[in-house]
């Protein structure tokens, strides 16, 4: 899987609501209204990034969930990460 150009991630941010580029990983905040909320949403994606086999660094503290996304074995950004991101968003609705 290649890695995707700043050029092209650019391009895909702007269908990426409230994702960021921060320190060469895709980047999210997501905020739940409870530990309960929060942990369904990690329980949802969990299928999804089974099924994907492309994991997140995710640290959740309380309602809130901080999401980075990369792909190790690229050594940064690529189409994997964008899918993902979408995938997350869509579960967060
Ligand atoms: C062996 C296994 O398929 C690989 O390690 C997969 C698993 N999940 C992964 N997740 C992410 N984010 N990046 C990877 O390169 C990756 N590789």
């Amino acid at each position: 899987m290649m890695r995707l150009s700043q050029l092209d991630i650019e391009e895909q941010l702007k269908n990426l609501s409230g994702w960021s580029v921060v320190n060469e990983k895709l980047h999210k905040e997501f905020q739940f209204d409870s530990f309960n909320q929060a942990f369904g949403f990690m329980t949802r994606a969990a299928m999804e990034i089974e099924k994907m086999n492309h994991h997140p660094e995710w640290f959740n503290v309380y309602n809130r969930i901080t999401v980075e996304l990369t792909t190790h074995d690229a050594g940064g950004i690529t189409k994997n990460d964008v899918n993902l991101a979408k995938i997350l968003n869509s579960l967060a609705q």
